[in-house]
């Protein structure tokens, strides 16, 4: 799992630009899907070999009525609760601001590891800008120019050192990982507490790989089951007015480590964009999803409701098509127990594999039965493919051009793997990785290596 480092400063000091700079240094794994375009606000750096992820807590908080300073005020200290490394930017053209001191006293008392990043030093001649800040008297102060890259080298190679170091809990391999993610107040505290709660299942807490996580496990049915981080979500739910907002962090933590996520919404509100949004994080942290309608029990239903339902839900998060959706309510317990089942069966794609013989087989035919266009007049050749991990399953394919290969057929190859190997509930990947040989699909009927080995000897 991803340490997550947190940018938080007042807005104008460039925090955006930082983002835009740092986040840039990674190779995009996930492709744009149409519908899950937006504004950006995290992304995975590997900075010389050390991955993080770093998250821009100003711009998510939209529609928020609250006055800019007890915005930002909030924003850190949500940073604080659930980042593992903070930065605050601020802004060295401008100098120090008394809003800027009121955050450092805030910051000061953190026990975790805080970067004051001072932007818009352009350069070695402009360092004298930073004499205002040294008289705050805080450590780690870096001068930086986000935007001609000045400095932010020298801040991440002390960054990355202080980053704390993933730890991994074996025993919690062969359990399923769960995750309950939502907006607040969809019915995530009502939901867990009815899995674990209902049927007396047997709970047991075990502290999750970061500070203050608390996962609960779960038996039922002869298996076990891991719902992630519960002790924020069940915590939460004790407080009495909802003033919790969304937190960005918890959610991609709580996707990092799941294999499963319960993306739950509240039916009575409808869906939203925010919903949408989450559902995004969920698809490009490549997790096993499952939707579930909450409150179903206070919906007026006539017999097309659900179906009414799905099919909008299906319009609005059309990258997640594979992932099934049920209507509950986590209150009267309604179909709560089918949860289980439906996350197994999610599962028990999202962590198989597939034999390169079966994959060649169901590529060659595909690409038989619809040829690829034409890449500069040049027919673009696909040579073999190959499952190269699971969780999701994730296949290599070797083509002449990797870049020529046009979305749409992309999309079209995916969906013959879905289909030729039973995959219609998992995310799947595929990469395409250039290759030139001989051995082409459609060509000659030899796919794979073995074969390919063969023909030479003879
Ligand atoms: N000279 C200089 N200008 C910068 C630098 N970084 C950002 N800026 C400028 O500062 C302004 C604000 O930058 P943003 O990145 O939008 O700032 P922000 O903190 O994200 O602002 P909010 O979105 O309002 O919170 C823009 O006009 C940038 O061009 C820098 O390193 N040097
Ligand atoms: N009618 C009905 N109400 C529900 C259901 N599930 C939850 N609620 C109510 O919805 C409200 C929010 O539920 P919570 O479980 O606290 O929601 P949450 O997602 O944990 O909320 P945050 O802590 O704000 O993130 C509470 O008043 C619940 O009683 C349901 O299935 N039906």
């Amino acid at each position: 799992m991803k340490p997550i480092v947190a940018i938080v400063g007042r807005p104008n000091v460039g925090k955006s630009t930082f983002f835009n700079r740092v986040t840039r240094t990674k190779d995009a794994i996930v492709d744009d899907f149409p519908g899950v375009t937006r504004d950006r606000n995290y992304g995975d750096v590997n900075w010389e070999g050390v991955e993080f992820t770093l998250v821009d807590t100003g711009g998510f908080l939209e529609n928020d009525e609250d006055d800019f300073a007890h915005h930002i005020r909030f924003q850190i200290s949500q940073a604080i609760e659930d980042a593992d490394v903070i930065v605050l930017v601020l802004d060295g053209k401008s100098g120090v601001s008394p809003f800027d001191r009121d955050l450092i006293e805030i910051l000061r008392t953190v026990t975790k590891p805080v970067f004051y990043a001072v932007n818009k030093i352009d350069g070695l001649e402009q360092e004298d800008r930073l004499y205002d800040f040294y008289a705050l008297g805080v450590e780690n102060l870096y001068p930086v120019s986000a935007e001609h890259r000045y400095g932010i080298n020298d801040f991440l190679d002390d960054l990355i050192c202080a980053l704390p170091r993933a730890d991994s809990t074996p025993s919690q391999e062969e359990m399923i990982k769960l995750a309950v993610v939502g907006r607040p107040n969809a019915g995530k505290s009502s939901l867990i507490n009815r899995l674990l709660g209902e049927n007396r299942l047997v709970v047991s807490e075990v502290p999750g790989t970061t500070r203050d996580a608390i996962d609960s496990v779960c038996h039922i049915n002869g298996k076990s089951y891991t719902l992630i981080d519960t002790a924020g979500i069940r915590r939460k739910g004790k407080v009495s007015k909802k003033i919790e907002k969304f937190s960005i962090i918890k959610a991609l933590r709580s996707l990092d480590r799941c294999d499963v996520a319960l993306i739950v919404m509240d039916a009575d509100e409808g869906i939203t964009e925010q919903d949408i949004s989450i559902a995004g994080y969920a698809y490009e942290r490549g997790c096993g999803c499952v939707f579930l309608l909450n409150k179903w029990d206070v919906i007026e239903k006539d017999t097309n409701t659900a179906k009414r339902f799905y099919e909008r839900l299906r319009m609005e998060a059309k990258f997640l098509s594979f992932a099934p959706a049920m209507t509950i309510s986590a209150l009267t317990g309604l179909r709560v127990q089918r949860i289980f089942k439906l996350a197994d069966d999610v599962y028990s794609q999202y962590a198989s594999r597939i034999g390169t013989g079966q994959l060649n087989k169901i590529l060659e035919t595909a690409i038989e039965r619809n040829e690829p266009s034409l890449h500069k007049g040049k027919r673009l050749k696909f040579y073999y493919a190959t499952q190269v991990s699971s969780k999701p399953p994730t296949f290599v394919c070797f083509v002449s051009y990797p870049d020529a290969v046009h979305f749409s057929y992309k999309r079209y190859l995916i969906n013959q793997i879905r289909e030729g190997a039973k995959l219609d509930k998992t995310p799947i990947r595929l990469i395409f990785r250039q290759r030139t040989g001989r051995i082409e699909f459609g060509k000659n009927k030899r796919t794979d290596f073995g074969k390919k080995k063969k023909k030479k000897k003879k």
